[in-house]
Order: C-alpha cells, then structure tokens, then sequence
C-alpha cells in the first residue's frame, strides 16, 4: 500500500470498523475511526471538519443503523443515520474529489430470485433496515462521483453483537433452540471484509481511479448456508473448545415471527468483485472456525 494513503472510516466500535482497525494496524497502514459524539451520522454538520483536518485520501463508511427488526419502529432514525448521513459524507467526498465507500446489505433484495443475486438485480427491501440501506445506496451514488458500494451479508466477528455469538451464549444455557432454515445466504467475516477493504483501496492507489470502480459491488462470504446450517456449524466448531452442542431444530419462518421481514433467499453473486478488484473472499466455514477459535483464545466462550 502506498504509505500516503490516509483512510478516514466513519464508525468507530462496530464490527467492520474495529475490523479494519485491527487490519490496518497489522499493515501499517494510515486508517482511524471515528464515531459519535464527534462524528454523527444523525448531525452531518459534525462530518465536515473532522474529516478536512483529517486529510482524507478515501472515506469507509463503517455506521449504520443495523437493528433490524427495532429499525420497523424507528425508521426515521434508521433512515438519518443509513442514508441522509451518509449522503452528506458522500458530498464532502465528491469536493475533496476522493472514493468513498459505501457499505450496503444483501436485505435490499426481496429474496425471491432462486439463484444468487448479482448487482443489477431488481431491488425490493422487506423492511425498514433494507429500505433506509437501499436509499443510502442511491443517495451516495448521486452524490459522489468516486463512489462504491459494497454490498455484504450475514456479518459476524469476535466483536460486538452478531447471530454467531448469539449461539454460542444460547449454547451455555440451552440443550434446545429453534433457528429458521428457509432463510439462506453467504455468512461473511468482518475481518475478511476490512481486508478486502484494503486490497480495493491498494488496488485504487495502484491504478488511479478508473469509470469500472464506481458502482455497485456484492462482497460476501464464499459458500451458502441457511441460518439453521450456519448455526449447527458454529455449534460443531464450539465442541473443540469443550462447549455443549444443543440439539438445534429447523423452523419455518412462520414458526419464528420477527417485526420485519427477511429475504428468504439472499445469496450474492461476487464474481464483479473480483473480475473488478481481483477480490475474493474464504469460505465462511474456514473464518466462522478461525472466529470460534479467536473467541475461545480471547476466554471470551467460557
Ligand atoms: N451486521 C450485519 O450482519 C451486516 C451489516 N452490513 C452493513 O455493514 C456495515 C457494518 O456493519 P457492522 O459493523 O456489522 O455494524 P455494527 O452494528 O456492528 O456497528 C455499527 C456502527 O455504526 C455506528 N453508528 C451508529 N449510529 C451512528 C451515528 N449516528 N453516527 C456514527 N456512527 C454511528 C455504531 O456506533 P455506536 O456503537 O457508537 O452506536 C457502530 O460503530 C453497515 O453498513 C451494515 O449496514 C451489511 C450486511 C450484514
Ligand atoms: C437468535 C435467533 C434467530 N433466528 C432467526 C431470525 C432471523 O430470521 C435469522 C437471523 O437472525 P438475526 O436477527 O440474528 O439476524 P439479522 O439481524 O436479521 O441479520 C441481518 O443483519 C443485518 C444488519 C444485515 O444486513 C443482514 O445481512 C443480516 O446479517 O435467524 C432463529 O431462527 N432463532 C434464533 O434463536
Ligand atoms: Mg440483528
């Protein structure tokens, strides 16, 4: 990488923002974070001057509203912080005529396509969350002309809350759960998602920004699962470490109501990604068993 690059990312304790700390760091690279109070998706006008100073050479938005279901009742909220927010990092972007990145959702599809989704696929969010996502999407794209949107799914990590350590603490308590196997896609480990992170902004470095980087791209975990094949994997995982495997039933998601609605089928097609980038992520299960072992060696599944 090219030590002049300074990547400013706006989140500063979320999944993929500590993520890309840890990577960044590990690469000597030129990366901070920073997060509310002093940089507020919810007021864009604390966005300008901490990013000027910065002197930014690319943006990762790394915040967003990612409550799905609580987003069904506070999508006003949702809506500032995933789309009108983000439009006005985008904007200041476009003046310093540097890439922003964008970081979007598999929940912007409807779920309904057999095959996996690729980029220009008609959208349809089920929810507040995708819908507020979707609108930052258009919103950044309009506003910055070095604009790219990654658009990812099922992240998990050693940090904050995510559906694999949802399982491991139900392991602890457990010898039974119900979790949905008519709900499938790609799981997708956030510390792989900074490293490709990474390589795209090397890669711009390299090249200079060219038309075929603005855009969309999906940016997943390699390989399929449903939440219920997902969860018995990390369950299989935790017995290495001495943890209790419960018996896991497979729901319908008529027999596990939430507020919003998810896409039954939102597997994406990366292959853009990496004809674009030359970007291509490991298998979920190779980095869910590397996630399991991170935790245990952190003594954090006891
Ligand atoms: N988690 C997932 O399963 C998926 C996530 N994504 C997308 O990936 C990206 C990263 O998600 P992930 O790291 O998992 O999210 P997290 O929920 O782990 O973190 C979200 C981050 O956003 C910050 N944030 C919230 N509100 C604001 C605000 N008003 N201003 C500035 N920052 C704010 C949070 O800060 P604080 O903690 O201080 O509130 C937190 O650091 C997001 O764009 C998300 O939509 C896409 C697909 C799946
Ligand atoms: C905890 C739990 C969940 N489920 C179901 C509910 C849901 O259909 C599915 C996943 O549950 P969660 O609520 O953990 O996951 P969810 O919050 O829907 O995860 C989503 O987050 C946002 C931010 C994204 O962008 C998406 O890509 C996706 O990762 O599993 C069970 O069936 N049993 C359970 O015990
Ligand atoms: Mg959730």
């Amino acid at each position: 990488m090219d030590r002049k690059e300074r990547i400013f990312v706006i989140g500063s304790d979320g999944q993929l923002a500590l993520s890309l700390l840890e990577a960044a760091s590990a690469r000597n690279i030129t990366l901070e974070a920073f997060g509310p109070p002093s940089v507020d998706l919810t007021n864009p006008s604390s966005l300008e001057a901490p990013i000027r100073n910065f002197k930014p050479t690319v943006i990762v938005n790394a915040a967003a509203y990612t409550a799905v279901d609580a987003a069904e009742d506070n999508e006003d909220l949702a809506r500032s912080i995933n789309a009108t927010g983000p439009e006005v990092a985008a904007q200041i972007a476009d003046e310093l005529d540097i890439p922003f990145i964008q970081v979007s959702t598999d929940y912007v599809f409807d779920g309904t396509k057999k095959d996996a989704y690729v980029e220009d696929d008609p959208t349809g969010p089920q929810g507040a969350y995708g819908r507020t996502k979707l609108e930052g999407e258009d919103l950044v794209l309009s506003a910055a002309n070095k604009a790219i949107v990654l658009r990812t799914s099922w992240v998990y990590s050693p940090f904050g809350k995510n559906f694999l350590k949802t399982m491991l603490m139900l392991a602890k308590t457990r010898d039974e759960l119900g979790v949905v196997a008519d709900q499938v896609g790609n799981p997708t480990y956030a510390p792989d998602i900074a490293e490709a992170i990474l390589a795209i902004v090397e890669q711009i470095a390299q090249t200079g920004w060219r038309d075929e980087f603005r855009g969309v791209f999906h940016l997943a975990g390699t390989g399929t699962a449903s939440w219920h094949e997902f969860a018995e994997a990390i369950f299989e995982a935790g017995t290495a470490h001495g943890l209790k495997r419960p018996h896991v039933k497979a729901l319908t998601t008529a027999d596990y109501p939430t507020p919003a609605k998810r896409p039954a089928n939102s597997r994406l097609d990366c292959s853009k990604l990496a004809e674009t980038f030359g970007v291509h992520l490991p298998s979920w299960e190779q980095s869910m068993v590397m996630c399991v072992n991170r935790l245990s060696e952190a003594g954090e599944l006891g």
